[in-house]
């Protein structure tokens, strides 16, 4: 299977939405296998639900699905469930997979009716392939094209009828013809801290491991609203509860073990909080352009910005304003520090209030 290799260019995090080291074997083992046991997305699962009913009833495939959505947050799974519940065998691909559209003809041609085409980073298929799924999916035809040149022939081949199921973590760079082709889409969202919560629980019970409410809820609020971290946590914090304690997950063992790794109560890890700290600290809260808050962190531009900031930008701690970077009041008091304009009445002279207590802010420029 192909996993997203386009979006990590620092070292493994514990905190990465991406799957990597272990978490393709215990995955596996932990996913949801019906729409039943799929926790949270509660509209993509009640819709999702009725478009399957439906053509279940008809006795006919079921439309193509298009699923997006950021990683770790159950494109796979729910691309799995779509099969169980139609009880329809599964293909499985990807879009960097199909390079020709020959590779993409092959597997058409060798689809049974029915069959559910998943095909994984869709928006990473080369244009040709893309062109020929076009005409699979709306006619179930392909034309394959036979020699080259001036003499080569395209022959009609009729596909049997199958569903694809696409998935895709960047919507937006989707072609409209491609998108348009699509009879339901589903959006996913990050999860709330509650279906975290049941997450956490259900895995538990599945490694069997002991756990009590509080310590899911614990695992649940550092997970950054997505699934596959929360199950990372939930091992890493059992290693821990196995060596430092009696086994048990508690609010204070889970706590602790998470400590350990340096991943904190609202999930930002060091990299995260390097930022925040360097912000907050060095330039007064910003505004304080990308370059400069990167040097300070020591890290690459690229690292601060598509690394660290989207989250703390979803959390609420940082905005990109055309100034450059600025803290929200929520970092401040994430961080336990007080905004410069609030140690003093004299901090706030001439109206760029935020600039505040930053002496560096002249020599570093934007
Ligand atoms: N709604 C859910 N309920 C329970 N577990 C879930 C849910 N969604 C995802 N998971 C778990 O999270 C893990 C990651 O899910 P999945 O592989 O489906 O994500 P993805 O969206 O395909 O990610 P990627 O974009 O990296 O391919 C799986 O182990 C799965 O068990
Ligand atoms: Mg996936």
């Amino acid at each position: 299977m192909n996993w997203d290799d386009d979006s990590s260019p620092v070292e493994e995090r514990i905190v990465g939405a991406a799957a990597e080291g272990d978490d393709q074997a215990v995955e596996a083992a932990l996913r949801p296998k019906d729409l039943g046991e799929f926790i949270g997305q509660e509209k993509v699962r009640q819709q999702l639900d009725l478009v399957l009913k439906a053509a279940r009833q008809r006795g006919a495939t079921a439309d193509h699905v298009l699923l997006s959505g950021a990683p770790g947050l159950g494109k796979t799974t729910l691309s799995m469930i779509i099969a169980a519940e139609m009880n329809a065998p599964i293909r499985i691909t990807s879009g960097p997979a199909i390079q020709h559209a020959g590779d993409l003809a092959a597997i058409l041609s060798s689809l049974q009716e029915g069959e559910i085409l998943f095909l994984d980073e869709i928006h990473r298929m080369s244009r040709p392939a893309e062109e020929m799924l076009y005409m699979a999916m709306e006619d179930f035809r392909v034309d394959v094209i036979v020699g080259k040149g001036p003499g080569a022939t395209a022959i009609p081949l009729d596909l049997p009828p199958f569903t694809l199921v696409g998935a895709t973590t960047r919507a937006g760079l989707l072609p409209p013809p491609l998108r348009d082709r699509f009879g339901f889409t589903a959006h996913m969202e990050f999860y709330e801290p509650h279906e975290l919560e049941r997450v956490v629980r259900r895995s538990a019970g599945l490694l069997d491991v002991e756990i009590d409410t509080d310590g899911a809820a614990e695992i649940a609020g550092r997970s950054r609203g997505t699934p596959r971290i929360a199950n990372r946590l939930l091992r890493r914090v059992r290693d821990y509860a196995q060596v430092e304690a009696d086994g048990v997950i508690t609010r204070e063992v889970a706590a602790a073990a998470l400590g350990v790794y340096e991943v904190d109560s609202r999930g930002l890890d060091r990299l995260d909080r390097a930022v925040l700290e360097a912000l907050l600290k060095l330039f007064g809260g910003g505004p304080v352009g990308l370059s400069t808050l990167a040097v300070a962190v020591g890290e690459e531009r690229e690292t601060v910005e598509e690394v660290a900031e989207p989250f703390l930008v979803r959390e609420g701690l940082l905005a990109r304003t055309p100034r450059g970077r600025v803290a929200t009041p929520a970092a401040w008091a994430h961080l336990g520090l007080v905004p410069p304009q609030a140690a003093g009445p004299g901090a706030a002279g001439g109206g760029g209030a935020a600039r505040g207590g930053s002496g560096q802010g002249g020599l570093f420029g934007m």
